[in-house]
């Protein structure tokens, strides 16, 4: 199913890429899959005090109701579809790290993204590791170190790809999914997670 090594990107190796984990076939089955099972939702989160809806759909989930706080605002899983428990449970031996929940983003076009961010919330704990699958239209994943305010790579996330983000990542690292005027097509991104109970 998967390309046993992935690639080293990032001078401190800090994330590892596999340009084609999924087959063609089982990318396609489960972008489809997800968009039509999933009960896609636009939260508002509060940035300076004031409350904007998030521009790209989302959903969260885990083997058990886990609550994870982000920009002011509490989101509690609901239990995962078995399909995704497996998933879980693969990236998991791939990654070193069990991970127990994951958070799906679905950009409808390229007018849909996610600002600057580390995910370093407490309740990933001290490294988080992070696995990351994306489906669907190919868009560009840019990353600065932590502190600077210009972008400093740019990755092409294909579909069927997996991209771990590895410890040291969230710390030395902010990563982005900017806005692409041509994108037409939806995209998928889930990331898997390790949510360590409070
Ligand atoms: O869509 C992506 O590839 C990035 C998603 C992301 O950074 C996140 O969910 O924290
Ligand atoms: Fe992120």
């Amino acid at each position: 199913m998967s390309d046993l090594f992935g690639q080293t990107m990032l001078p401190d190796g800090s994330m590892e890429y596999f340009p084609h984990w999924l087959s063609r076939g089982n990318s396609d089955k489960l972008l489809s899959r997800l968009l039509s099972d999933i009960a896609w939702q636009q939260p508002s989160i509060t940035i300076y005090g004031k409350r904007h809806p998030i521009p790209r759909l989302q959903a969260w989930m885990g083997d058990r109701p886990h609550t994870y706080r982000y920009s002011g605002t509490d989101f509690t899983s609901v239990t995962w579809p078995d399909y995704l428990a497996s998933l879980a449970k693969e990236l998991s031996q791939i990654a070193g790290v069990e991970f127990n929940s994951v958070l799906l983003n679905l950009y409808r076009n390229g007018q849909d993204s996610m600002g600057w961010h580390s995910d370093d919330e407490p309740e990933l704990g001290e490294t988080p590791v992070i696995a990351s699958l994306s489906l669907g239209a190919e868009r560009d994943f840019t990353l600065r170190p932590s502190g600077a305010t210009r972008q400093a790579h740019s990755l092409p996330l294909q579909h069927g790809s997996l991209l771990i983000m590895k410890a040291g990542m969230q710390s030395d690292w902010q990563h982005a999914l900017p806005r692409r005027a041509r994108v037409s097509e939806p995209r998928i991104n889930l990331t898997f997670r390790k949510i360590i109970a409070a």
